[in-house]
């Protein structure tokens, strides 16, 4: 069953605790993401943007509420639909704050391995690794120790890794945050072409209003309430 979102989420709501000590994280969030479209998720610390961007990632689910992926009920409530850590590695893909990848593997073996871990033979995950590192510039520092590369690179290397299973979602928390302006404007450029040329629905979480001009949409989260930019502006 599939349709144009590779995202669609109804009234999520998510509570931590209970009893006095019981905090309303996400309040009915709704979003739909198409593919293709790349979208930016801001909001102040604490607004809960973590807390929806887990529950669309499968990771942490939400109270109540549905989540779909490419058309796929996927999650309703805390009930699964699917056994999520096969659909996770399947469809989706994630990038985090600091590029995490495995020290003593190279940025070649770093991609590879998640095609392994996927059911790719070594043979085919040279080469498909090899053509992700080209195709985000970093086809010259394959060899290389995530050490020798620069907190850019390793980013670009760790969004290669999130590509690697042909994703239909990417999800990203802060990506840029330990990055100077300049690299952090070229990831996130890299993000809205990610969405346009592989359509995927991405969904960047970010502090960073430095390059907000290469969304498509923006939402912006409040005490635990999504709403798209263009409605905060008119309201
Ligand atoms: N495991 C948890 N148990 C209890 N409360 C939690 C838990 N995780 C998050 N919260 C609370 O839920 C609310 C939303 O947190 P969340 O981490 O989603 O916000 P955020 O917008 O991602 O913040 P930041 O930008 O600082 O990362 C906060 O009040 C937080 O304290």
């Amino acid at each position: 069953m599939k349709n144009g979102f590779a995202i669609q989420t109804e009234i999520l709501t998510k509570v931590y605790g209970s009893g006095n000590t019981e905090v309303v994280a996400m309040q009915e969030a709704t979003m739909n993401v198409s593919r293709g479209e790349v979208v930016a998720l801001l909001g102040p610390s604490g607004s809960g943007k973590s807390t929806f961007l887990t529950a669309i990632g499968l990771i942490n689910p939400p109270t109540s509420g549905r989540v779909f992926i490419g058309g796929q009920l996927v999650l309703e409530g805390s009930r699964a639909y699917t056994n999520l850590r096969a659909f996770r590695r399947k469809h989706l893909g994630f990038v985090f704050q600091k590029a995490n990848l495995i020290p003593f593997l190279s940025a070649l073996e770093n991609v590879e391995i998640a095609l392994e871990i996927n059911g790719s033979s070594h043979r085919a995950a040279r080469i498909r690794a090899m053509e992700l590192l080209d195709y985000l510039g970093v086809g010259d520092r394959a060899e290389n120790l995530p050490s020798m590369l620069s907190g850019g690179q390793q980013q670009r290397v760790a969004v290669a890794r999130a590509l690697a299973n042909h994703p239909s979602v990417i999800l990203a928390d802060e990506p840029t945050a330990a990055l100077d302006s300049q690299r952090g404007r070229q990831v996130m450029e890299l993000f809205a072409q990610i969405a346009h040329e592989q359509s995927a629905g991405v969904v960047v979480v970010t502090h960073d209003h430095r390059a907000l001009d290469v969304f498509d949409t923006l939402y912006e989260m409040e005490d635990g309430v999504i709403r798209k930019q263009s409605e905060v502006v008119a309201s």
